[in-house]
């Protein structure tokens, strides 16, 4: 569905090399990395919104619809959620459906300004959603959430992609114990400039171990 052949991104200095991966339909992959080794900077480039790495260095993107959750909501403020949800081609009927999907039943006629950081960024989900992605990013979608929240948005996420079978999602975060719930393969980024220095597949309970005990040693797994 999708091939990367990025070839690198400096910002003055080398912050990604090459990075060859390929992404399926249905692949869950967690992105786990040093802070600050260039995550995020991958995830523009896979979704486009970085112009010095070539459209030619990400094959298949044009004939997918992308959903992109960013750190900040990045709602319009002076639209409601309803209105947010419509930009993006929902219908009435939809908007009102995702935004139930996500807890947010009733909030419609609420201004992004007006949610907690937990419920804004449900409601950027659910925009996400409305664009029916192929491929859903999620840059962080847990930090800075107290734990009771992100246990109920990663539970939520997890739903998500149990209904939807046949999307893509690639998750950046720090905590490893993420991908035993939400991932079947996990991408490692490390490096100077950075790589993917692992591309594992989780296909059974006990490489999930194996993994999680690696990520432990990198203490990754955010206990
Ligand atoms: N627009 C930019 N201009 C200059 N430097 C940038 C820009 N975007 C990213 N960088 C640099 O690229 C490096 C990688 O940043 P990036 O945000 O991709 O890392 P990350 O792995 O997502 O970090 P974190 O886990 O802390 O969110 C950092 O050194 C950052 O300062």
């Amino acid at each position: 569905m999708l091939e990367l052949r990025i070839a690198g991104r400096d910002f003055g200095q080398p912050v990604l090399g090459e990075v060859f991966a390929t992404v399926s339909r249905g692949d869950r992959i967690c992105l786990l990395g040093p802070s600050g080794i260039g995550k995020t900077t991958l995830l523009n480039a896979i979704a486009g919104l970085d112009k010095s790495v070539p459209e030619s260095a990400v094959i298949g993107r044009e004939q997918l619809r992308v959903g992109y959750l960013f750190q900040e909501h990045r709602l319009l403020p002076w639209r409601t959620l309803h209105a947010n949800l419509r930009l993006v081609g929902a219908s009435d009927d939809e908007a009102g459906t995702l935004l139930g999907q996500v807890g947010l039943a009733g909030y419609g006629h609420y201004l992004p300004d007006q949610l907690s950081l937990g419920m804004a960024r449900r409601a950027a989900l659910a925009r996400c959603l409305a664009v029916k992605p192929d491929l859903l990013l999620l840059d962080e979608p847990f930090a800075s959430l107290d734990p009771i929240m992100a246990g109920e948005l990663k539970a939520l996420i997890a739903g998500i992609l149990n209904s939807q079978p046949d999307m893509a999602m690639i998750c950046v975060t720090h905590d490893g114990g993420d991908a035993a719930i939400l991932a079947n393969r996990l991408w490692y980024l490390d490096g100077k400039p950075a790589r993917l220095q692992w591309d594992d597949v989780l296909a059974e309970p006990g490489l999930v171990d194996g993994l999680l005990g690696r990520l432990r040693d990198l203490d990754l797994t955010g206990s």
